[in-house]
């Protein structure tokens, strides 16, 4: 049980308090301290308890001159923006966020909720964000006279990633929603995410706008496009909208369509306050701060530790108050980003409720080690990865010790592009220099005394010869592959190379196909989509879904720097592979290496039998180049001193390792 109590403003960097969860799975409660009702405190309660049904922290609008209490669930529409990468979702946000107001024209940043420096670098949408938006509504047809008929209407906008590997973003976004704008490329016409976008907001019932964006491009076919959404999603051509979010052509129809297709949240006044926690972030000021949805509330109680509630309008702009149907933020007491667990239902103290549907939990699909590049900075990324899985709640974290690297940590993620990014926000929005391991997908084997394990880190793999691997299986994935029909052979080709099965094969229209695989999930994971668009000149599109598992021949791989296995170099590869993989291996070993003050040999074996084998030779560094033949004393010390440095290195088995060499094994498949 949770309760919201109210206290202070908070100062410095104190954490600031929240609206609190009360999920079956989390029990803590928070009592107020000092119980009672906090009407007329600090921050001036003096709305009427009880007769509200909404979240609240303060006197609603006064203080903000955002009144909020003016639009009941009837003037308001929650709408996400989903389509395949690049189709220009973030452009056509820009616009509807220019179009009402809410930011500036020409404010000089493209791209406005690709807030993130890793967004904006690498031209992508990671996170999902969320905007709200007014709008002065003129129904079609309407008189001069029927002035009456004008409303405003706040709209919530919610921005989402395109690449597959955040589609957990889309799904979580599409949950706060009742409608989507599904954009399509004019010229590029439906693509694998856009599919795949489809039937998420299909799955959860929502109204879908199709809006064909794009259409100043020389090669824009609107009406290819309205034909494909017809045969593919059963979609009206007649619904589709026209637009141009770069020339801002047709954008004036959208808004409207929101308003006039979409409907409005259900909010019931009587029920309990009841709010899905759709994302939180941590902020070195305010402490933890959520993104949530009003689902229904009832004002019964004093009890909930709360300083704000807002929305973002673009940015945090406090409101005082959130009404049943609404997506805004709380900032509140949580301690620790561990409470903010996104699907979490957030309600008040004194009430029962029963807690949302939540989220599916996130599937991992890839997991690699994260030690500290210096062994002292485990406590730094400890905290930075506390803090940054509270804004990325999809990827897992358990503590792991490797004997090349030490302590470090287990984590899971969607996929390699959703690694790389955890990688870079840490380094850039915490500091945090971390060294990675080779990534593996997590497989299922099973040993001759009948245990079966998940194995997430191959180095975990027995090499108990009283417990010998019998069986194991391998994750498998069902591809989506949509080309234009003269690179389907070479596409067939490259399946049947990473052990692919043809599961359908099908024209979109004309010119392009739709082919379905299922794929080891090992065998895409690394680099088959950049091999799929270097074949196809770029016009391949490609989305996956996970399958079940499949029986496997799959053997260990270890790497063996001068004998000794490196822990975290280790592998798991497909038997008919490993030859090949493991020479792949070593030759990229020895080229990332830098020649040291002894010879270096570099192995891979699969159990004691070595599959592949470099040598890097000695440095032969001439230390006594400045002992100009005088001193004999000094010279014997100077290649004592060598000696001892190539016995204490080859006595610990220890090489300098580049970070670049385990980035490097990243690219072996
Ligand atoms: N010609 C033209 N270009 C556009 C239009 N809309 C967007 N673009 C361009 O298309 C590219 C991708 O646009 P974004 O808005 O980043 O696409 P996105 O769908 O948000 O991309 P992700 O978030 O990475 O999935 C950018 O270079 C935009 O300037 C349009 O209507 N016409």
């Amino acid at each position: 049980m949770a309760y919201l109590r109210q206290v202070s403003k908070p100062s410095g960097r104190r954490l600031v308090c929240l609206l609190l969860s009360a999920s079956p799975a989390s029990s803590r409660s928070f009592h107020s301290a000092g119980g009672g009702s906090a009407r007329g405190e600090e921050v001036g309660w003096t709305a009427e308890w009880g007769l509200g049904h909404y979240c609240y922290s303060r006197q609603a609008g006064k203080d903000d001159g955002v009144d909020l209490s003016q639009f009941p669930t009837e003037r308001i529409r929650n709408f996400s923006i989903i389509a395949h990468i690049d189709h220009g979702k973030s452009t056509l946000a820009d616009r509807l966020l220019e179009l009402t107001g809410t930011i500036k024209k020409g404010h000089g940043q493209p791209q406005y909720l690709d807030k993130l420096q890793v967004e904006r670098e690498r031209g992508i949408t990671v996170k999902a964000q969320t905007a709200t938006m007014f709008y002065k509504h003129k129904p079609s047809g309407i008189s001069a006279g029927e002035t009456h008929r004008v409303n405003d209407f706040l709209l919530n906008l919610i921005d989402t990633p395109g690449h597959v590997d955040f589609s957990y973003e889309v799904s979580r976004s599409l949950a706060a929603c009742q409608g989507a704008l599904l954009v399509v490329d004019a010229a590029q016409g439906v693509q694998a995410q856009t599919v795949a976008n489809f039937y998420l907001a299909f799955e959860f019932n929502l109204t879908i706008i199709p809006v064909i964006n794009k259409i100043d491009q020389p090669t824009a076919d609107p009406d290819r496009v309205k034909a494909q959404l017809k045969s593919l999603f059963d979609l009206d051509p007649n619904d589709a909208l026209l637009t141009s979010a770069k020339t801002g052509q047709g954008l004036e129809h959208v808004l409207p369509a929101v308003i006039e297709r979409i409907p409005s949240p259900p909010g019931k006044s009587a029920s309990p306050l009841r709010m899905l926690l759709l994302d939180s972030y941590y902020d070195e000021y305010k402490g933890v701060i959520c993104h949530v949805a009003v689902i229904a509330s009832a004002a019964t109680g004093q009890v909930y530790e709360i300083f704000d509630v807002g929305i973002m309008h673009p940015e945090l702009t406090p409101t005082g108050v959130l009404f049943s149907g609404q997506v805004g933020y709380v900032v509140s007491g949580m301690r620790s980003t561990k409470e903010a667990r996104v699907g979490d239902t957030l309600h008040h103290a004194r009430s029962s409720v029963e807690p949302l549907p939540g989220f599916k939990p996130a599937k991992h699909m890839v997991f690699s080690g994260l030690y500290p590049a210096d062994g002292s900075d485990f406590d730094a990324l400890n905290a930075a990865i506390e803090k940054l899985t509270c804004n990325d709640a999809s990827v897992s974290v358990t503590k792991e010790t490797s004997t090349a690297l030490g302590i470090g940590f287990r984590c899971g993620f969607l996929g390699l592009l959703h690694m790389d990014v955890f990688h870079q926000r840490l380094e850039q929005e915490y500091g945090a220099h971390v060294i990675s391991t080779v990534p593996t997908v997590p497989y299922i084997f099973e040993y001759s005394d009948g245990s079966k394990v998940n194995v997430q880190n191959p180095a975990s793999l027995s090499s108990n010869p009283g417990k010998r691997v019998v069986a194991c299986w391998e994750p498998s994935v069902i591809a989506t592959i949509i080309i234009p029909s003269e690179y389907v052979g070479a596409v067939i080709t490259l399946c049947s190379e990473r052990r692919g099965e043809q599961l359908e094969y099908s024209f979109i229209d004309s010119q392009r196909v739709l082919m379905k695989y299922r794929l080891p999930l090992r065998e895409i994971v690394v680099d088959f989509y950049d091999q799929l668009k270097s074949i196809t000149s770029g016009y391949a599109s490609f989305d996956y879904e996970d399958e079940e598992y499949q029986a496997s021949d799959l053997v260990k791989l270890d790497v063996l720097l001068n004998g000794q296995p490196v822990d975290a170099m280790a592998t798991i590869v497909h038997s008919l592979k490993a030859q090949r993989i493991g020479r792949e291996l070593v030759e990229k070993l020895r080229k990332v290496i830098d020649r040291q003050m002894f010879e270096i040999t570099i192995q891979a074996a699969i159990g004691s039998k070595v599959v592949a084998r470099e040598t890097l030779s000695a440095m032969r560094k001439n230390v006594l180049a400045k002992c100009y033949g005088g001193d004999i004393t000094r010279k014997k010390k100077l290649l004592e001193k060598q000696k001892e440095g190539k016995k204490r290195m080859k006595r610990v088995g220890s090489v300098d390792i580049p970070q670049e060499a385990f980035h490097e094994l990243l690219k072996v498949s």
